[in-house]
């Protein structure tokens, strides 16, 4: 039997965790982000579907595709998170029930990244808490969609 679907969507500069600031974004690379990810819906009777782009039409097209066929978004919109009116128009488009993930805490670093576009859209948001916060959304996207 096919499980739901929860769709992760990760944008510009993702690519490079495990390299990238980790001061800031800890050792961990995407792929074990996915990895662990999958585990966890796997625990949850959910499936994962995981991309990542640095280009923010990519975003638009996955968050578009998710309509009547995923339960839910996990989306780390990364900068465009503070820029992307296209990306929140998409979200809200397609009525998906979504949890925003920022791995650092948003809200103690530079002024320009407290505001975000894909908030609007989020019935929640998760930040600082590194690569955990993807565990985290998943349980509060599984706690949603059974609460439905
Ligand atoms: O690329 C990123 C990563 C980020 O989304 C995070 O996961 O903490 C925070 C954004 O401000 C930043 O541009």
């Amino acid at each position: 039997m096919t499980k739901p679907i929860i769709l992760i969507v990760n944008g510009p500069n993702l690519n490079l965790l495990g390299t990238r600031q980790p001061e800031l974004y800890g050792h961990e690379t995407l792929a074990c982000v996915e990895a662990s990810a999958r585990t966890h819906a796997a625990s949850l009777g959910l499936e994962v579907e995981f991309h990542q782009s640095n280009h923010e039409g990519d975003l638009v097209d996955w968050i578009q595709s998710a309509r009547q066929r995923c339960v839910g978004i996990i989306i780390n919109a990364g900068a465009y998170t503070h820029t992307s009116v296209a990306i929140l128009d998409a979200l809200l488009a397609v009525q998906v029930p979504t949890v925003e993930v920022h791995m650092s805490h948003i809200h103690q670093r530079e002024e320009f990244r407290h505001h975000s576009f894909v908030s609007k859209a989020a019935k929640g948001m998760i930040c600082g808490f590194g690569s955990h916060g993807y565990i985290l959304a998943l349980d509060a996207l599984a706690r949603l969609i059974r609460g439905s």
